[in-house]
């Protein structure tokens, strides 16, 4: 029976671990924390409870609109947070039902390579070694901070606070444009903080197609934060707050900082050398479209494998490797049926190629007011691309502003893996209403 050692207990391990049990194998997983990883007890998972909050708030506050009466509406940070720690546990605990009802031993401890084929897992004074067949590395990522923007914990903080932050500050700047700043800036000032977003040289979701960051920026400013394109050099503590320096020679300041300037991934404990591997001057494993490493039998998912760090790609990732390294059938993996997804007010998402790319694109965008179910949540102010090829029609991507954004390019991944054309997309007339109609019009208004 071929020995299988997956470490880390995110949903990358998780994943890779319980598809790598449906071959001929033993299968077992290093975690070094509980289950659920950085993803459901620092990043992920924390994030999107905040948000949820923040969802749930704005709702509330606009029930009278919709004929319905509530009292004053309050975010009670304490209560949230403890919200965070329940989610947590209760995602935990299906994780590991998951790895026990697929036949994964878990043990806990830290890995590292001792030979090729050969692991040394620490828990504290405990050490044991296992002997592996086949290794795959999902071991996430951790933040990146230059010397100069380091977090204290209190005033300058970064994503894994957001699960002990028991009072809001009543102004914070937020460091960096991408995904995690964007979903952070527009919590907290939907949350009533008074927000400075300093979203770096590139601007506002740089990774975006340009027309989606620019509709968040626009409509973060109308909810009154501040944003500032232009890098930031340094970030202190000071007697009252912080003090947040950008290259132009500015000093901001506010009771608090919130950084988020990047990931990288985390290799550092893993004695590579052992295994007679190196990271690259990106920082990152080379690894093939199964997740294979340059040593055929180790494999690398999810964060641990670079970016774009989605949870959703680390899936992808970690099924396919799992079941290469187990030996059964899997497709290659591929980037253009991945969406990702911003969590802000307007939601942000994109799928596949929508610029570049061999062959003339085309475009066509539907407003969700082709959407009853937008006039029924007051959503009408969103709308869907969808990119398609101008020769032979078949969609290439796709792009979507407004609530439920990711939501609407379901369909849309489907329709780039599976070659559909817009004459295919156009006869489909989605459940109504729903904001998934407007997928459709899109393709039927170049029909
Ligand atoms: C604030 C924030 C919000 C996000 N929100 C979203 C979102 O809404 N949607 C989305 O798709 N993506 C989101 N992401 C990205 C997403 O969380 C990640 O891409 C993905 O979940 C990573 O999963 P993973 O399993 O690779 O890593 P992790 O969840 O980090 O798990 C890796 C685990 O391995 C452990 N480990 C490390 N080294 C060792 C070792 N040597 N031995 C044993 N264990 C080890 C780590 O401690 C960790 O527990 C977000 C990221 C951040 C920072
Ligand atoms: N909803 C989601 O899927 C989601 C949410 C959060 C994070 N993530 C993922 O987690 C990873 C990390 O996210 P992230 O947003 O921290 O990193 P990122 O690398 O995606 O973006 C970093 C941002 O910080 C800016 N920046 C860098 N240095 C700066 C400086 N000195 N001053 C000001 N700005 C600076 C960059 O221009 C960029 O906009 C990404 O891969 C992201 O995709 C995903």
């Amino acid at each position: 029976m071929k020995q299988i050692v997956v470490i880390g207990g995110g949903p990358a391990g998780v994943e890779a671990a319980v598809a790598a049990a449906q071959g001929n194998t033993q299968v077992t997983l290093i975690s070094e924390g509980p289950l659920g990883g950085r993803t459901g007890w620092d990043s992920l998972l924390p994030s999107k409870v905040w948000l949820h909050a923040a969802e749930v708030a704005g709702v509330a506050a606009h029930a009278a609109a919709e004929g319905v009466q509530l009292g004053a509406v309050q975010v009670e940070p304490a209560a949230v947070l403890g919200r965070i720690k329940a989610v947590a546990q209760r995602w935990s605990e299906r994780e590991a039902q998951r790895l026990q009802a697929a036949g994964v031993n878990v043990i806990n401890g830290v890995a590292a390579f001792s030979g090729p084929h050969e692991l040394v897992v620490r828990n504290g004074e405990n050490q044991q070694v296992l002997a592996a067949d086949a290794v795959i590395i999902a071991t996430g990522s951790v933040p990146r901070f230059p010397p100069t923007m380091k977090p204290d914990g209190q005033r300058i903080i970064a994503p894994r606070f957001a699960s002990t932050l028991s009072t809001l500050p009543p102004d914070m700047i937020v460091i960096g444009g991408g995904p995690t700043g964007s979903e952070f800036a527009s919590l907290f000032s939907r949350l009533g903080v008074k927000v400075t977003w300093i979203v770096g040289a590139p601007g506002v979701l740089p990774m975006f197609d340009p027309a989606a960051g620019q509709a968040l920026a626009a409509a973060m400013a109308a909810q009154g934060v501040t944003i500032h394109q232009v890098d930031v050099e340094r970030a202190e503590r000071t007697e009252a707050g912080v003090a947040v320096t950008t290259t132009d020679g500015v000093t901001h300041t506010a009771a608090m900082a919130f950084l988020a300037i990047g990931r990288v991934p985390d290799l550092s404990r893993l004695n590579l050398a052992a295994a007679g591997l190196q990271v690259g001057e990106n920082g990152q494993l080379a690894i093939d479209n199964y997740g294979r490493t340059e040593a055929g039998h180790i494999f690398a998912v999810g964060d641990a494998a670079g970016g774009p760090m989605l949870a959703n790609r680390a899936l992808a990732q970690a099924w396919i490797a799992g079941r290469t390294a187990a030996e059964l059938p899997a497709p290659g993996y591929c980037p253009h049926t991945v969406v990702s997804a911003v969590y802000t007010v307007p939601e942000i998402a994109q799928v596949g190629i929508v610029s570049g790319g061999e062959g003339e694109l085309q475009r066509v965008r539907a407003s969700y007011t082709a959407s009853l179910k937008a006039y029924l949540g007051d959503e009408t102010e969103g709308w869907v691309e969808l990119v398609f090829d101008a020769a032979n029609r078949q969609i290439r991507g796709g792009i979507a502003v407004g609530a439920h954004a990711a939501d609407l390019l379901a369909p849309v991944a489907l329709a780039i893996q599976s070659g559909a054309t817009i004459a295919d997309l156009a006869a489909i007339f989605a459940a109504y209403p729903t904001l998934s109609e407007a997928v459709f019009a899109a393709a039927r208004a170049v029909q």
